[in-house]
């Protein structure tokens, strides 16, 4: 049988594997595909699923019409902007494959994916080599210890360059990459692939549209015995790792005797244990080298049982992880959850960690935005549900509350059994560890960054208030870092997020999805306020409404504390007073208290760290709840007027990547930024990693800024690092800038 003859009856048995269902958990890969914007993530994946034969017509980002940027505003900026899943089928196995974006304002989208996959293919793009966003998802995925594989891309350009790729993944992200092909470039540019462990050198039909491609042992002898001096440097590597092949290699006098199979066997033990990094490349848009990178895949990344065993206090119950809500124009909003024990099935119950009780609807199989229904799914695989009207993004789903509290005891007495065992041996980190542990199984709300730049939004008319206010709480489920507050002083509805983008994706999906034309007010950085020094103060309030008198007489404080926000005075004094009043109305003054508190009076920002403390109340016979409120709000705001707040301002965490010999020129521009350096570390032998935290109010279009200043060989990562009290006079220039009079 010719070659070709045999990869079509292999392509024609994926086909009719599409309609057979029973895949054992050992079967299924869940992977992210992770990377810097444009790397070509995109294009990668509708090649899987065109190779595969899940889509029938190959989708171009250029052209608008790919199967996972199926969002609009994905469609016309050529950018992925919500993660998405698809399913499709690859050699017998299941493959939940989640295109994930790559610009920075939507890293919380990135976070939430990662809970749901057990693996991930890092896309480089080959003329560029590892760039900041690649930097951040990397850092992402290491802390979710997810095994890796790094796909080259774009090889077919010119300047692609794969050395420097793998150079910079070993000095840039402290990888062991392990090149598994080599590119070649014809006298006409076409890019084929050698294998370096089968010594073979691939091609693809571009006719076919890479449909058809052929892999034929290398007979050219200089050419063979640069591949084999490249296999042998990588059976050396690798049995510096797996002990097995090492033996091998000593008892065998050599590498000429080490097989494929022990190399594949050492390869997918290294990467599962994230010790190594297979390297892969090709040309997504040319067509090149998908394939092999699917079956890497298979080979090398981990199926959900080889993953750590968090769950398995759950026994044989049901817990699923909400990764993402979408929204689909049909059936309304739809839960994608990661099954991560038990079976998930039509009708079942379950049970937020939240407390929220409710019922899955019809459930489906993913493929962007086609669904194909189902009953049932296993552990390890992902589905969607509808009928989850309060899920969250983030969201832990358990079968009952019985279920999550016996969970919780297992849990606790396997940590009481560990702690027994470690009496002896006594270790700093483990407590850390436990509570780590817990958090990660049991966390009741997910982590949500602090927004870090804020906007007013408007309805084109009050008509329209009511349903923006659906639309927006619709897609506050689907991406939890978009904050939606109202601000009662202005009257305007006020979003908080992360970025310029971030804000301008969310007032564009209000118009095609919800017909809402809004306007956005002018971005603006999103400071806080805080009391400088503990303050106490009383206020009387009395009037006449409707004929009934109304009168209050409050005494509150506020002190500097990062825990409770509100508690009652403690002083014997004050003791009488406050056992007398009602629980109801306790809430009411607790409500008035902290309603005043998100409005700080120098620039409107949240007041944070700073508890109200209630010493005494006298409340007038007949007076209103809303009168006792509005007294409490006022208290507040006196106190805050009358001491005065300092600003808070939120902080970006910077890591530098810059050659030894651009360092000062890097570090002499931060110091211009109000920066603080935390390290310069060495990173390689010619490069230096700062670490460094930075006002975000210093650092608008800093990438393009340090791409210039460096020109062109920094790369660097940011995330947003917290909130710290700035000095008066930088406090004077954001109030002048927040009041636009810079
Ligand atoms: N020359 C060349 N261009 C490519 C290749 N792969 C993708 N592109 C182009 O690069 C651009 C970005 O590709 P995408 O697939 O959208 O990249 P992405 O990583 O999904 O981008 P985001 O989702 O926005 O982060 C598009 O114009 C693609 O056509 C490739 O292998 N070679």
């Amino acid at each position: 049988m010719s070659l070709f003859r045999a990869i079509r009856l292999e392509l024609c048995k994926n086909l009719t594997n599409i309609h057979r269902r029973c895949f054992s958990t050992k079967d299924i890969r869940n992977i992210g595909i992770l990377a810097h914007i444009d790397a070509g993530k995109t294009t990668t994946t509708e090649r899987m699923l065109f190779y595969s034969g899940k889509t029938r017509s190959l989708g171009e980002v250029h052209r608008g019409n790919t199967v996972t940027d199926y969002l609009t505003q994905e469609r016309e900026r050529g950018i992925t902007i919500c993660s998405s899943a698809v399913t499709f089928h690859w050699k017998d196995k299941k493959i939940n494959l989640l295109d994930t974006p790559g610009h920075i304002d939507f890293t919380m989208e990135v976070e939430q994916s990662l809970y749901a996959v057990d693996g991930v293919v890092v896309v480089l793009d080959g003329t560029a080599g590892v760039e900041a966003q690649t930097m951040t998802v990397w850092s992402q995925a290491e802390k979710h210890r997810l095994p890796k594989i790094s796909f080259v891309n774009k090889m077919d350009r010119p300047d692609a360059d794969f050395d420097k790729c793998l150079i910079d993944l070993e000095t840039k992200l402290d990888a062991k990459p392990i090149s598994l092909q080599y590119p070649l470039k014809d006298s006409k540019g076409n890019l084929s692939i050698y294998d370096i462990i089968r010594l073979e050198h691939i091609t693809w039909n571009a006719q076919s549209l890479g449909r058809v491609y052929e892999s034929k042992p290398v007979t050219d002898e200089n050419t063979l015995l640069e591949l084999q001096d490249k296999r042998n440097a990588l059976i050396d590597q690798l049995s510096g790792i797996d002990d097995n092949l090492a033996d091998f290699v000593i008892s065998n006098d050599g590498f000429d005797k080490v097989t494929n199979d022990l190399i594949y066997t050492a390869l997918r033990q290294a990467t599962c244990h994230q010790k190594v990094v297979p390297v892969m490349l090709g040309s997504a848009y040319k067509n090149v080298g998908v394939q092999p990178l699917m079956d890497a895949v298979i080979q090398y990344l981990p199926h959900p049982n080889e993953r750590n065993q968090l769950y398995d206090c759950f026994e044989d119950d049901f817990v699923g992880k909400v990764f993402k809500i979408v929204h689909d124009k049909q059936r309304g909003p739809l839960t994608l959850v990661r099954i991560l024990r038990g079976d998930l099935k039509k009708s079942m119950r379950l049970t937020s960690t939240r407390g929220q009780s409710e019922v899955v609807g019809k459930m489906y199989e993913p493929l962007a935005d086609e669904y194909r229904e189902i009953q049932a799914a296993q552990a390890g695989d992902v589905a969607l549900c509808s009928g989850l009207k309060h899920t969250v993004t983030g969201d832990l789903l358990v079968t009952s509350t019985t279920s999550l509290k016996n969970a919780q005891k297992r849990l606790q007495k396997s940590l009481e059994k560990k702690t027994d065992v470690m009496a002896n041996n006594v270790d700093d980190g483990d407590d850390e560890v436990h509570a780590d542990l817990i958090n990660e199984i049991f966390s009741l709300e997910p982590q949500i960054p602090d927004a870090v730049y804020f906007c007013s939004i408007e309805p084109p008319s009050s008509a329209y208030q009511n349903a923006m206010e659906l639309a927006l709480k619709q897609l506050q489920r689907e991406d939890p870092s978009l904050r939606v507050s109202f601000d009662a002083v202005t009257g305007q509805t006020v979003l908080g997020g992360m970025g310029e983008l971030h804000m301008d994706i969310i007032k564009s999906r209000i118009l095609t999805e919800y017909k809402i034309e809004v306007d956005l007010g002018p971005l603006q950085i999103a400071y806080k306020e805080t009391i400088e020094n503990p303050a106490k103060t009383t206020l009387t309030m009395e009037k006449e409404i409707a004929g009934s008198k109304q009168s209050v007489t409050i005494t509150l404080e506020l002190v500097k504390d990062k825990k409770d926000i509100f508690s009652l005075d403690k002083s014997p004094e004050n003791t009488n007073n406050l056992l007398a009043i009602r629980p109801r109305t306790l809430q009411v003054i607790r409500k008035g208290c902290i309603s005043a508190l998100e409005r700080g009076p120098k620039v409107g920002g949240q007041v944070v760290e700073t508890q109200i403390k209630l010493h005494n109340i006298t409340i007038g016979r007949g007076t209103a709840d809303s009168f006792i409120m509005a007294a409490a709000a006022q208290c507040i705001q006196k106190i805050l007027t009358e001491n005065g707040t300092r600003l808070l301002e939120p902080i970006m965490s910077i890591q530098i990547v810059v050659p030894n010999e651009r360092t000062s020129g890097i570090l002499a521009d931060l110091g211009r930024r109000r920066a603080t350096i935390n390290d310069v570390m060495p990173k390689g032998d010619k490069n230096k990693l700062i670490l460094v935290n930075a006002p975000l109010a210093e650092l608008s279009n800093y990438s393009s800024i340090l791409r210039t200043i460096s020109s062109g060989t920094a790369s660097m990562t940011m995330q947003p690092y917290g909130f710290t009290v700035m000095n008066t006079n930088d406090e004077e220039t954001a109030i002048r800038r927040a009041q636009g009079f810079e």
